[in-house]
């Protein structure tokens, strides 16, 4: 949450690179990870526009659940 230009934008893009980076990168993983990170500009170019507050301004709501399983093995 925050105002326009506060950097929300911004900053769901660098958890999804982070995300992406330390996952492991095998098959449906890869290919959804291309498909999160690429659609960004696609969804930008047709749903973003400059505004007085900020000049690449999402004027769509984006909704993302990214949902994880994790194998922990004690030894
Ligand atoms: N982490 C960052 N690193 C560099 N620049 C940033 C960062 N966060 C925000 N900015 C700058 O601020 C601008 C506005 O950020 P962003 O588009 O993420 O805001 P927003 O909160 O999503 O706004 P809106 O609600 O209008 O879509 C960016 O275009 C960029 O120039």
């Amino acid at each position: 949450m925050g105002e326009s230009g506060a950097g929300k934008t911004e900053a769901s893009k660098k958890v999804l690179q982070y995300i992406a980076e330390v996952t492991d990168h095998k098959g449906e993983v890869e290919k959804v990870k291309d498909k999160l990170l690429f659609s960004n500009p696609v969804l930008e170019a047709f749903g973003n526009a400059k505004t007085n507050r900020n000049d690449n301004s999402s004027r769509f709501g984006k909704y993302m659940d990214i949902q994880f399983n994790f194998e922990v093995t004690f030894k």
